[in-house]
């Protein structure tokens, strides 16, 4: 597998390696002895799953603040999702800025996001199936998330009216957020 570093500090985008014959294909979907040769270490405890049945199903923007904060490594098993991630990490050289991937069933694609990165995706295909692996277990007390559609992040969405829990609309603008994550240097 292929990990690209990208210009945000601890942000990868993962490559696997696809073997495909005559009866489908094979995948190494993790490999922790890969990540640790490029010094990611990652415990995880949980993986999970979420169906979006529509085009323009939006969840997003979320983390859990400390000390429940998680890593996560996600991707797309069918379908297709625009992902974007946002810098949150007071002190980041890269804070308060968002990088996007289109993650699909077909690419394989998958990013790791430590913590300190609020994380969000966008449905482009009916029934999208999303799984990934978190490094902290589901703490709800902890739920944290910024708008979607902060105008002070400018993520450029490819959808105006997408499809949102209850929760996500209420969800804080960046201006208004004291962020609880702190850079510290990879
Ligand atoms: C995230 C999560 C949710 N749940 C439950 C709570 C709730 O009743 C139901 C749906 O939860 P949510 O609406 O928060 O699900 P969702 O909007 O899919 O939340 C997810 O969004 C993406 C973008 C992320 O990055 C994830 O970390 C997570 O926050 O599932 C768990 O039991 N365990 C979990 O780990």
């Amino acid at each position: 597998m292929e990990i690209i570093p990208t210009r945000f500090p601890g942000l990868w985008v993962i490559q696997p390696k696809v073997f495909q014959d005559h009866r489908g294909f094979f995948v190494e979907t993790y490999n922790q002895r890969d990540f640790i040769a490029h010094g990611i270490y990652c415990d995880f405890v949980q993986d999970n799953h979420a169906r979006s049945e529509q085009v323009g199903v939006l969840r997003g923007l979320h983390f859990q603040t400390p000390p429940a904060a998680q890593a996560k490594l996600v991707r797309v098993t069918r379908g297709s999702v625009y992902d974007v991630v946002v810098d949150v990490r007071k002190g980041s050289p890269t804070y308060g800025q968002w990088y996007g991937e289109k993650l699909s069933g077909k690419n394989f694609k998958q990013m790791l996001i430590p913590k300190g990165f609020a994380h969000g995706y966008v449905t482009l295909e009916p029934m999208t199936e999303f799984q990934y692996k978190v490094d902290g277990f589901y703490a709800p007390e902890h739920d944290g998330g910024l708008r979607w559609d902060d105008p002070d992040i400018g993520i450029p969405w490819p959808v105006d009216e997408p499809i949102l829990s209850e929760k996500d609309t209420r969800l804080p603008l960046m201006k208004d957020f004291d962020s609880p994550f702190v850079y510290t240097p990879y």
